[in-house]
């Protein structure tokens, strides 16, 4: 059993959306293909990865060094005996060699995708959805069968008015959502609040809309939004001010006593640490968006569920930042909180299976082997293409 070519390819998932950070004009995200000589059904087992949106495709990194090391590495070195299948670990560790600790940039990014590939292919080698193989691997065994899922949209673009915010948000409770989240800090504190006020009208109630700020603000506009959000009682208040910026998080707690979260650009266990250190993030109310896309795949997730348990937090504090199939997995299988969706944003990356309909909140999976990409048929014909092409 051996990988014999793991293939990547640039996707663009470019939009006229914006956040208060950045425009997805020119945003891109990269599809991976490993293929194994691992023969299931009659044809080779294929896994196959994406990065979420935020950090553009890395296709660079992996051809300048990431995937000349798997293809280095001795193919035995890469197994899981235990398993009679491909080591997800050892290969990380493959990737990793000559990686030195810290700054952990664009390359988790690289390494994260690849590690999601390796995943599927590995679920698909034991013949079961992943959530089921992570559930047996790591917890009891029992996966949950539904997953909280709550609506991402709610963008800046050029032209939206808020009857088009308003109908974006009646569209994602139309389609069974309960939660719903809008970003702000991109217009001023007034014409945010209007906004605020324009989808509360439609969705009802504070505790159905959480927003985001994308990290824009300095510690005073954080306050001050806080001030003003306060009387709403949001589902929560994501990302005030600059994802590093632990000292300006924990001050805000002392002005903001609703749920917070942050955590999607955090990438890797010794972040998260730090952040549940220094943040003044509070177990029994605020949530964690790690998003393993982003953050070393599922290999380092795990060190940094680990981490979160040492720390007194239970993992159903974790709603991950993405949106995608992955997470879903690990959220139904390592039992997360919840997880992300875009129904309407970054197609065909963004929203989950095919024919599987969000009913009161929650989302079921498809019972196909692997992650399930293959039940999601728009997805698929772009990593087939990569993976058979
Ligand atoms: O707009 C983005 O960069 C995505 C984001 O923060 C989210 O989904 O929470
Ligand atoms: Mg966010």
């Amino acid at each position: 059993m051996r990988i014999v070519d793991i293939r990547e390819k640039t996707a663009s998932i470019a939009s006229p959306i914006a956040n208060a950070y950045i425009d997805f004009s020119k945003m891109t995200c990269s599809v991976v293909a490993v293929v194994t000589d691992v023969i299931r059904d009659g044809k080779p087992v294929i896994g196959y990865g994406f990065n979420s949106n935020g950090r553009y495709g890395q296709g660079a990194l992996m051809r300048d060094r990431f995937l000349a090391r798997v293809a280095e590495a001795e193919p035995d070195s890469l197994i899981d005996q235990d398993h009679d299948n491909l080591d997800p670990f050892a290969i990380w560790k493959a990737l990793m060699r000559n990686e030195k600790p810290g700054g952990h940039g664009e390359r988790s990014v690289a390494v994260g995708t690849i590690d999601m590939a390796v995943w599927d292919a590995v679920a698909k080698i034991e013949g079961k959805p992943l959530y089921k193989l992570l559930a047996e691997r790591y917890l009891d065994g029992v996966a949950d069968d539904k997953v909280w899922v709550y609506a991402a949209g709610g963008y800046y673009y050029p032209g939206k008015d808020h009857r088009q915010l308003q109908d974006e948000m009646r569209g994602y409770l139309d389609r069974g959502y309960r939660v719903v989240k809008m970003k702000i800090g991109a217009a001023s504190l007034e014409e945010d609040l209007s906004r605020i006020e324009a989808v509360l009208e439609v969705v009802g109630d504070g505790q159905r809309l959480a927003v985001d700020a994308n990290g824009r603000f300095d510690q005073d506009t954080a306050i001050a939004y806080a001030r003003a959000l306060k009387p709403y009682n949001l589902f929560w208040y994501e990302e005030a001010g600059d994802p590093l910026d632990y000292a300006l998080q924990a001050e805000l707690a002392n002005h903001y006593d609703l749920p917070m979260a942050t955590g999607e650009n955090l990438f890797s266990h010794q972040d998260a640490r730090n952040l549940l250190r220094y943040g003044g993030m509070l177990p029994e109310k605020d949530f964690l968006q790690f998003d393993c896309a982003l953050s070393y795949g599922l290999v380092e997730y795990l060190r940094t569920l680990d981490v979160m348990k040492d720390m007194g937090w239970s993992s159903r504090r974790v709603v991950p930042h993405g949106g995608h199939q992955m997470s879903l997995n690990i959220a139904a299988g390592l039992h997360l909180g919840g997880n992300e969706s875009y129904p309407d944003v970054f197609q065909p990356f963004g929203g989950f299976a095919d024919g599987i309909r969000v009913e009161d909140g929650y989302v079921g999976l498809p019972d196909v082997p692997g992650v399930g990409f293959e039940a999601k048929a728009k997805l698929y014909a772009v990593m087939r293409e990569l993976g058979e092409g």
